[in-house]
């Protein structure tokens, strides 16, 4: 079991600004808080030996330069007399101070270790964390959001901006160990001189003000390059995908400019933002040395001079001041870079985000098989609210019947069966499974018992093996059975490595009538209980075609078959015909019924007809 840190801890972290920033991708740490805290602790224990490094150095110069003063002591009365020695010889205290030196500076290089591997721990869980919830956002957000969103921005997100977020978070992690060590190094600035150490921080804290003006600069041009890495990927996405397109317009010209315009956006954002990132540093540097400077004169010429500071103290105070300032100038370097990671952390969090994306309400019932009947009843349906693509639609597909939907393309067919596995929900009416509205199941249940059968069925860059089990447990000889039942065996044994040939990116490999076969066998071994079948609309040759057409008829048997029809003939024997018209049904009842009417199919069998007239004529 993963425990979480308690609520009061959550309470208080949500009260920032910075957690409320970063909540999306922060609120992921709780998954793993023993690490964090791990990595916290070994950070302040290295701060912490960095501190008793110093004060041992303090003394140690105290020594040298006043041998027979009062020794150094912690006030811990054992330690003081056994570790320090304070009743021994000037140069055994000496060589104690020494060995105390060394040793802090050996555990605080092993605790910096620890504190570094545990960071690298911590981001590496993170990011691994932050993929998984993306992949589970965007399983889990409607089909709906995926029509509005570009795929190559999301890619970006998925690749390059989690990449920068990882980068963002070992700059932070950085800061926040760096700044553990600042702490230490001003509470020992403090103890030696509060008046010097106040000038300091007042100094200091005016020059951050000064180069957050900086930084805001730095994350505004990261926004810009965010937007622009997400733009060009979405481009390169898109010309690899419709890379034979391209090819075949010989639209090359037109997409290189594309492409190198892409390129060069992404090119001036990202120069835009390292110039700016670039004046925060020397500019932080020349400001901070010159505090430095400030400080060392007026520690000689007020403090020593009127002997309110001795020289061993004066000579830590300069040391530490000397290791605070590079710390210093780390972080304020960090922190410009951090900022040009917040177009990326921005982006991840604009994709974690639920309040902004459609979700479907998934129900609990389990769909066990269908019983009697899919009902539409009164439905409407829109990508966009104001247009409609279905309009009361009331239907009945009765179990076990074949009910094919006719319509010129654009009617709305293919929405219209989109509705039954909830890609989409209805705006008004509802759906009925056996009586219950189907938003009351469990939609993976419904899904399950589902299969779809059409030529732009997704193939897999795997082995036609895979992608025929897909989604089922098969064995290797229920595969073959399905192979040949969808008359898939022939080509597949012609192929170099039979079952276990990679078909390659997306199946091009395949011919569009194999790919529907492969399709078909997939379909098979689900057992789905209801089919939907969506007709290719390329033309196959006619062996394709009735090959096709005799396993899809096997596969029917038995089944509740959805058939989306492009040619009239496959359908004569449905048991219901329904033709769609600009979302609306104008027509239903049995083939030989609708064509007696002479109605809307009579009108598109006689298309049809003629067609296959003139085709026969020609040939
Ligand atoms: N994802 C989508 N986002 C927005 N509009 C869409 C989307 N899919 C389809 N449409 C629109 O919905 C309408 C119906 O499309 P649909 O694909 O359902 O028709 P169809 O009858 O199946 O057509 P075809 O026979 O050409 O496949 C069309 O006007 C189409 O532009």
């Amino acid at each position: 079991m993963r425990c979480k840190f308690p609520p009061f801890i959550r309470n208080l972290f949500k009260s920032t600004s910075f957690w409320q920033e970063n909540y999306l991708i922060l609120r992921e740490l709780q998954y793993f808080p023993v690490t964090v805290v791990l990595a916290i602790v070994f950070a302040l224990l290295a701060a912490a030996f960095e501190g008793f490094g110093i004060g041992f150095l303090l003394a140690f110069l105290q020594s040298l330069v006043d041998p027979s003063g009062t020794p150094f002591q912690t006030g811990i009365r054992w330690f003081d007399v056994w570790v320090l020695g304070i009743n021994t010889s000037e140069l055994s205290r000496l060589y104690r101070i020494s060995a105390l030196i060394l040793t802090a500076t050996w555990i605080r290089a092993v605790f910096n270790y620890l504190t570094q591997v545990y960071t690298e721990v911590v981001q590496s869980k993170l990011v691994a964390r932050l993929r998984q919830k993306i992949f589970e956002q965007l399983q889990s957000v409607s089909l709906k959001y995926f029509n509005s969103t570009n795929s190559g921005e999301l890619i970006n997100s998925i690749t390059g901006e989690i990449k920068s977020l990882k980068q963002a978070f070992a700059l932070a992690a950085f800061n926040i160990t760096k700044g553990l060590t600042l702490g230490v190094y001003t509470l020992i600035l403090f103890r030696i001189s509060w008046v010097l150490t106040v000038i300091a921080v007042l100094l200091f804290s005016l020059l951050a003000v000064g180069l957050s003006t900086l930084s805001k600069r730095v994350r505004e041009a990261s926004f810009a390059v965010s937007k622009a890495n997400g733009a060009f990927t979405a481009i390169a996405v898109e010309l690899i995908n419709g890379i034979r397109t391209v090819q075949a317009f010989a639209t090359q010209d037109v997409e290189r400019r594309r492409f190198y315009q892409a390129s060069d956006r992404v090119e001036k954002a990202t120069i835009d933002s390292v110039m700016g990132l670039a004046i925060v540093r020397p500019v932080a540097e020349g400001a901070a040395t010159t505090v430095l400077v400030f400080m060392i004169i007026v520690a000689v010429s007020v403090f020593v001079a009127n002997g309110t500071l001795e020289v061993a103290s004066l000579l830590t105070f300069l040391f530490v001041l000397f290791r605070l300032v590079p710390a210093i100038h780390e972080i304020n370097g960090n922190s410009a870079r951090l900022n040009s990671f917040r177009g990326s952390i921005e982006n991840i969090s604009q994709v974690l985000r639920t309040d902004d994306k459609p979700y479907l309400l998934n129900g609990t019932k389990q769909f066990s098989g269908l019983q009697k009947a899919i009902e539409f009843v009164s439905v409407d349906f829109g990508y966009d609210r104001d247009y409609l693509v279905l309009n009361n639609v009331t239907l009945t597909i009765k179990q076990g019947q074949t009910t094919a939907l006719v319509g010129a393309s654009g009617a709305g067919k293919s929405t219209l069966v989109d509705l039954i596995p909830r890609f989409y929900d209805p705006i008004q009416g509802q759906i009925l499974i056996d009586g219950v509205n189907l938003q009351k199941f469990d939609i993976n249940s419904v899904r399950r018992k589902m299969a779809v059968v059409s030529q732009d069925t997704f193939i897999f860059n795997t082995s036609v093996r895979n992608n025929i089990a897909y989604g089922s447990e098969a064995d290797e000889d229920a595969i073959w059975e399905a192979a040949k039942l969808a008359n898939a065996l022939e080509f597949i044994q012609q192929m170099p490595e039979g079952l276990d040939t990679q078909l390659g990116d997306r199946g091009v490999r395949l011919s569009g009538g194999q790919r529907q076969r492969i399709a078909i066998a997939r379909a098979l071994l689900r057992n789905p209980d209801i089919l939907i079948l969506d007709e290719a609309t390329s033309a196959l040759d006619s062996v394709s075609e009735r090959l096709i057409q005799e396993s899809l008829e096997k596969l029917s048997v038995g089944r509740t078959v959805i058939a989306i029809a492009h040619r009239l003939s496959t359908i004569i024997r449905a048991d219901k015909v329904v033709v769609l018209e600009q979302g609306r049904i104008v027509e239903q009842g049995k083939y030989k019924e609708l064509l007696e009417q002479r109605g809307k199919l009579w009108h598109y069998h006689q298309i049809q007809h003629e067609s296959n007239r003139l085709e026969l004529k020609s040939s």
